[in-house]
């Protein structure tokens, strides 16, 4: 599926291990203060630079229009900066993150799409210029470019590193897909924790997600596979769902839980990984 003898960049999910709704910005977007990781569930990506100023996205995702799908609309947004001869590109894409469950897989393809072709282009983007030209694309996509764990408020975009334990999880995708927008227009969602002036992983404990409470009362199965991994441990939801993972004191524990699953509960056992798989590949070719 992906051409051999060329690099594959890769592209990681996300995580929100806590998720909190502080108030309403001025536009209408809810401020959010959240904890991202990065973890080992993770796309493909393939890029070779083209001589004309054609964007081909040779790997068209199911539902996704190509001229729609975010390695594509990344690409264009940073055209505009190419200063070397090459500035077109061939983009090949292996999905392995499934679509619309809150593990942000198109705004981590975004985010490798950007970083890779700011070196193939000679754009010399600054980590600032690519942040910004990523919150145009998705409120997660600046997480992924700036790629630490992080403590992020806004939508996403001001982010500061944090220290989080290395820890396996059991990752479940509930076969539901969650309406973003509907769940941040809920009337029961809160909109008022308080702000963490010196957000720590140890003073946010407990842990949680001001999402989940309104995915689960308005989404059955996301609630039945909450259900099923709470005789396990206590799992949280990621974003706005409908993914939930459970988190393990070792991968042999995340390997025994995950095999006493029902076998259509999709699962993954994964871990969270620090820094970007991306930082060191780009700074070695
Ligand atoms: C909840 C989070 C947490 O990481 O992740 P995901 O579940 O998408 O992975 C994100 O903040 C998701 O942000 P983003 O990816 O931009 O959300 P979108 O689906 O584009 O937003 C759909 C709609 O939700 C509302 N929205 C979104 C983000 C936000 N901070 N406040 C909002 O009120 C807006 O009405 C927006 O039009
Ligand atoms: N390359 C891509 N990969 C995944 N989704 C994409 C892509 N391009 C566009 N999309 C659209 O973005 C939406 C959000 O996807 P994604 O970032 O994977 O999940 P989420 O926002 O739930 O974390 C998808 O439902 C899809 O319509």
């Amino acid at each position: 599926m992906l051409p051999e003898n060329i690099i594959h960049y890769p592209s990681p999910a996300k995580l929100n291990l806590d998720l909190r709704i502080i108030g309403k910005l001025p536009n209408g977007y809810h401020a959010l203060e959240s904890i991202f990781t990065l973890i080992n569930l993770q796309d493909t990506i393939c890029i070779t630079p083209r001589h004309d100023t054609q964007i081909m996205l040779h790997t068209p995702t199911q539902g996704v229009a190509p001229d729609q799908d975010l390695t594509v609309r990344a690409a264009q947004a940073l055209q505009p900066l190419a200063s070397g001869s090459l500035k077109g590109a061939d983009i090949w894409l292996d999905k392995q993150i499934p679509m619309g469950g809150g593990l942000g897989g198109g705004s981590s393809n975004a985010a490798t799409v950007l970083m890779v072709l700011n070196k193939l282009w000679k754009c010399r983007c600054t980590m600032q210029q690519l942040l910004d030209i990523g919150l145009r694309l998705g409120a997660d996509v600046p997480f992924f470019i700036f790629g630490q764990t992080a403590f992020a408020r806004g939508v996403g975009e001001d982010l500061q590193p944090i220290e989080v334990p290395k820890q396996y999880y059991v990752l479940v995708r509930p076969d539901e897909h969650v309406a973003t927008p509907k769940i941040f227009a809920h009337p029961d969602l809160p909109r008022n924790s308080p702000s963490n002036p010196n957000p720590s992983y140890q003073n946010l404990q407990p842990l949680r997600n001001d999402m989940q409470a309104v995915v689960l009362q308005n989404y059955p199965k996301v609630q039945a596979a909450f259900d099923i991994l709470r005789q396990f441990g206590t799992p949280r939801m990621t974003g706005s769902g409908s993914c939930l993972f459970l988190p393990c004191d070792s991968e042999i524990q995340a390997t025994q839980i995950q095999q006493k699953l029902p076998e259509d509960l999709q699962s993954w056992c994964v871990k969270n990984i620090n820094p970007h798989p991306l930082f060191q590949l780009l700074s070695n070719t």
